[in-house]
Formats: structure tokens, sequence, C-alpha cells
């Protein structure tokens, strides 16, 4: 098959894992995919478009192909721990931190008035503020990936984090409270069972992606991204973070070492406020017209609230399990997808905005 034709069987699975055709046996022990099931065959306010679908799978892939979009791409941002000059352990330790954070940095302030963090000469937003973040205490002797420091209430306090996360703006990182209290439990709970290192939280997953996934919300609340969907008995299990963070882990230790996990294509997209908005701007899914006017409009969306849990919902229901012949699974998707829109924001390109939820969760 040349690169410029379609693949039929790729559109043939993503089309399913969009329709949610797949068998549930496809399912990962977290059962993330049973909870997404559930939303989307109650959604009222978000849809798919099947046609858009298959024409953006189709491309999708060829600019994946083209771009060589594999594990090593996560490495090539200059703000990921570069493994060359870290222990396996510094990295292991910096992407748990960074996944127990990696949230609710959107802003409604202009580009030159929202929070950002200054760090080796540039000014970075969003996701990479948080990264930024991190590296820059690091390199200032801040021991901000060490869960003992964590623990420290003398030492990591509220100021502490305020100046770890320093803004270059008049606005503050959103929930820095909230993310001290996230540190403060990960602190305590690694001391109680994991020795205070998250290498031995891996280690205890035994190559099991779905299995990290289920220890970080059985022993974490702050990764237990679990909700109730009008009314129903049993949580919808989401799991964003602790999913985001097993494909870092992947990714940056490119499937060795701390990122080999057997199960890997059991991830699920990541169910956060930029995987919906690309999908909608590329036409794959539509919202009613209330929900869309409240997008629009850059109206709060209640945390919780069915309108949230249908436009997390319905993007994680794919699974695009391992194509034969390409590399494409949904954690290297969903990192495509998220450069992409980062790319099209960036080329000043006029796209409809993400939702506004301010949540610990994604
Ligand atoms: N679905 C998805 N969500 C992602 C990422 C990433 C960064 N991944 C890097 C690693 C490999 C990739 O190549 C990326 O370079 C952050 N986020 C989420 O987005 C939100 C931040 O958005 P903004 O404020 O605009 O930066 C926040 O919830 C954060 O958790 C991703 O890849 N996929």
């Amino acid at each position: 098959m040349s690169d410029d034709e379609p693949d039929l069987e790729l559109l043939a699975l993503l089309r399913q894992h969009l329709q949610g055709k797949l068998t549930l046996n496809d399912a990962p022990e977290t059962g993330v995919l049973e909870g997404a099931e559930y939303v989307y065959d109650n959604a009222i306010d978000v849809a798919l478009h099947m046609r858009s679908c298959k024409n953006a799978a189709a491309a999708i892939h060829a600019q994946m192909q083209q771009k060589q979009y594999s594990p090593a791409t996560w490495s090539s941002h200059e703000l990921h721990p570069d493994r060359a000059k870290i222990s396996d352990e510094a990295a292991v330790a910096f992407v748990f931190t960074m996944d127990l954070l990696n949230f609710s940095f959107w802003s409604d302030k202009s580009e030159t008035d929202r929070f950002a963090v200054e760090y080796r000469g540039k000014r970075w937003t969003g996701y990479w503020s948080l990264v930024a973040g991190l590296q820059r205490a690091l390199d200032e002797g801040i021991p901000i990936t060490d869960s003992h420091f964590w623990q420290d209430e003398e030492e990591c306090t509220l100021d502490v984090l305020k100046q770890v996360f320093r803004s270059c703006t008049n606005e503050e990182m959103p929930l820095l409270p909230e993310r001290l209290a996230c540190l403060r439990e990960a602190g305590q709970v690694l001391y109680e069972k994991y020795e205070c290192h998250p290498v031995n939280l891996v280690d205890a997953a035994n190559g099991s992606a779905a299995g990290l996934v289920n220890l970080l919300a059985r022993d974490f609340s702050c990764f237990r991204d679990e909700h109730v969907f009008e009314g129903r008995r049993k949580p919808i299990r989401i799991l964003k973070r602790a999913q985001i963070l097993v494909a870092d882990l992947w990714a940056c230790f490119e499937g060795e070492d701390y990122g080999a996990f057997n199960d890997i294509d059991k991830i699920t997209m990541f169910a956060d406020y930029r995987v919906p908005q690309i999908l909608y701007n590329m036409g794959c899914i539509y919202y009613s017209p209330a929900l869309d006017l409240a997008i629009r409009d850059k109206k709060d969306i209640p945390q919780g609230g069915s309108w949230e849990m249908q436009l997390r919902e319905l993007i994680r229901r794919e699974i695009l399990r391992q194509h034969p012949g390409t590399n494409i699974n949904a954690i290297l998707l969903d990192f495509f997808l998220y450069d992409t829109i980062k790319e099209m924001e960036d080329a000043g390109q006029k796209i409809v905005p993400h939702h506004r939820t301010r949540s610990i969760w994604y």
C-alpha cells in the first residue's frame, strides 16, 4: 500500500473504536471502557461525525507516518528529561511528579497576560509551564521531585510551590493549594507503601500498564479520577492522569526498562480539554446547540456534570490497538493530536476554544 492511500484497515479500526463497536473484551482490567460505553450510549449533547472521523483518520495516519511519530518523539521535546543526563530513577521521579500535577493550565487572559514560566530564555505556558517550572526548580536546587521533600511541611510550603511555579506575568498557576495537597498525599502514600520512591510503584505493576493504572487509582486519591454520571450507581472510571503517567513512562523509556509494559495498548486516549477540542475542530465530534454556545462563550462547564462527562468520555471510547505494520496506538495518536492543536494555536489559526472546567483531574 502506498503512503498516500488511506489505510482501510486502520480506518475500520478507528471507526469501530469511535463507534464503540469493539467488544468489551478489549477493555483493559482498568474497566475504563465500560464507563465510556455507558456514557456514549446516554450522550445527547456530544456526538460523533463518522464521515469526518474516517477522513480524519486517513489524514492523521498519513501525517504520523510522514513525521515518523514514535515514542522517541517524547524525548525530542527540549524540556522533557534527557535520559542520557539523569539516572533512570530520577527520570521516573520526574515523570511521576509531572503527571501528579499535570492538570488545569488554561487561562482566559490574553497570551501576554496568561500565567507563564520563564526558563532557558523562553516563556512557557500550559503544560509546558509545568515542565519548565519543575526543571527550573531542580536547577535552583529545590528537590521538587523528591517525595521526602513533599512531606516536609517546614520545607515544602505553599510559598515554596509559588516560587517553583512563579510566573513572569501577574497571573499565578491555577490551583496551587490543590497541587500542594497532591504532593503531600503522594509523599505519604509513597512513604507508607513504596519506600518513598515511585520506581517501587512501577515495579509493583510487574510490567502491566493496566496494573499500574489500577495501583495509582487504588492507592492515591489524587489519581482516582472516577465520577458518577447522571445518577448511575457505578462510578465512571476515567483515570486520565494515571493513564497519561503510564504513557509518559512508556514514551520516556521508549518501551524499555521502567517503560516496558506488556499491555501498553490498553491505555486509552486522555480525557482532557485538548482532545475534544481538536476532534471538534476537525469535525469529528459535534455538540448540541446549548453546549456549543457555552463552549464558544467560554462559560464554566461544571465538573462532574453531564456535559463535562460527555465531553471527556466520548473521545475516550477508542482504543486504537496496535495496528499491524505501523507503530500507531492510542497514546501516539493522542500525543500527535495534542501537539497538532498546539501547533495550530501557535500558528494563530482560528480554532473553536476548548471547554472550561477547572479541575485537578485534567
Ligand atoms: N491528550 C493529551 N493531553 C495532554 C498532553 C500533554 C503533553 N504531552 C506531551 C508529551 C508527548 C506529547 O508529544 C506532548 O508533547 C498535556 N496534556 C494535557 O493537556 C492539558 C494542557 O493543555 P495546555 O494548557 O494547552 O498545555 C492538560 O490537561 C494536560 O494534562 C498530550 O500529549 N495529550
